[in-house]
């Protein structure tokens, strides 16, 4: 395996006029050739300025202050903006939320797919053209041919996104940043479009960097994800062991927010609290006012990304990874949550950590 992206120790900062906020500390992450990397958290944990960063795109009044951003081992950071501009166009494919604000209006939506075909990939028109109907037919659009003239407001909400991902995959990219792709689609469209990215980069080998709020979009799509808690990574795992078992009381805390079947669309209660100022980040662990198994010790260490098994600090190439004192100087209280998830026929499946720590349930 060979990582396609390496973050390390990436902190970003924006000085605004209420203060210097800390968007991102000292954030690292891999993401493998091919494969699916979730990045989730609640809002202002610092997954769009890492997506940013990743892209070359922090603007002022924002700073990259620190770390390596390393795409194919080459540091992003250290490339002006023709070089990076080249890196976006060429390798790296994006996807944001609003589909149709990032369409030029005045184009129809093939002219823009194969401009981008003639630009990077040096196509002449005509097969320009043909590529981009190709992309536009295998991105769900029914009569792609006659749509490739249509454009951008006469395509509906999950057709704009669909084409988006064509014209992201459009250059044959290594990786594409998708930064919250289907929240504003409704449940059903966003599932289709989540099922379609997934098969994409898996016939395409392109690897995806999935930016989302929600956990339970991570969970069918993703291959490995991180769970980032004001500016950090508190979490790292492969998907399944994420979901069935959180390392993270944060991540725990999150997975009783994915609705479970049977429920109405409206979702559980989030955790209780807010995400702390950026500007004024509480000592210790950020999360601590919000955890529920705080204790003394975590109002003063900051706790490091480890190895739960070993409670040695967490390398790049470390799938598993948590930010909690638990694994390391141990909570007299230890973490004794409980996970329940959704089955596939909607049974519960409730687990404990005391159960997990006798071998765990079978599932
Ligand atoms: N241009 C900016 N100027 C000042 N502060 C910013 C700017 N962009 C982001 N921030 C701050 O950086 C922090 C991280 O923001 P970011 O957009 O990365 O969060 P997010 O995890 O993507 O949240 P959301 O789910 O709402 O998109 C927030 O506190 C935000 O207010
Ligand atoms: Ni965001």
């Amino acid at each position: 395996m060979t990582a396609v992206l390496e973050v390390e120790d990436l902190t970003v900062r924006f000085y605004t006029e209420e203060g210097v906020v800390t968007a991102v500390d000292g954030l690292s992450y891999r993401i493998e050739a091919g494969e699916t990397f979730g990045v989730v958290g609640e809002s202002g944990a610092g997954k769009s300025v890492a997506a940013l960063s990743v892209l070359g795109l922090i603007d002022s009044p924002g700073r990259i202050e620190g770390g390596e951003v390393r795409f194919e081992g080459e540091d992003l950071l250290s490339m002006d903006e023709s070089e990076l501009r080249s890196v976006r166009g060429d390798e790296v494919g994006t996807v944001f939320q609003d589909a149709r604000a990032a369409l030029n209006p005045v184009y129809t939506v093939g002219e823009q797919i194969a401009e981008t075909i003639e630009h990077h990939l040096g196509y002449p028109p005509s097969a320009a053209r043909d590529r981009a109907i190709r992309l536009l037919d295998r991105v769900g659009i029914a009569d792609a041919e006659t749509r490739y003239s249509d454009y951008p407001h006469e395509f509906s909400g999950g057709m704009c996104q669909r084409a988006a991902i064509a014209m992201a995959l459009s250059c044959d990219p290594e990786l594409i940043v998708a930064d919250e792709p289907t929240t504003a689609l409704d449940v059903t469209v966003e599932a289709r479009i989540l099922d379609l990215l997934a098969e994409l980069a898996d016939e395409f080998d392109v690897a995806v960097q999935l930016v989302t709020h929600d956990l339970g979009v991570i969970a069918g799509t993703c291959d490995r994800a991180m769970v980032m808690y004001a500016g950090e990574a508190v979490e790292t795992a492969p998907i399944e062991e994420l979901y069935y078992d959180p390392k993270h009381p944060y991540t725990a805390g999150l997975m009783s927010a994915i609705p479970r079947v049977g429920d109405d669309d409206d979702r559980l209660p989030t955790i209780p609290g807010t995400m702390p100022d950026p500007i004024d980040p509480p000592p210790g662990c950020r999360f601590h006012p919000r955890c529920p198994f705080a204790e003394e010790a975590c109002t003063r260490t900051d706790p490091a990304l480890v190895d739960p098994e070993t409670g040695e600090a967490a390398t790049l190439d470390d799938d598993r990874a948590a930010a909690c004192l638990e694994y390391t100087e141990g909570l007299s209280g230890g973490l004794d949550y409980s996970v329940e998830v959704a089955g596939g026929t909607g049974e519960h499946v409730e687990k404990t950590i005391d159960e997990r720590d006798e071998g765990g349930p079978d599932e």
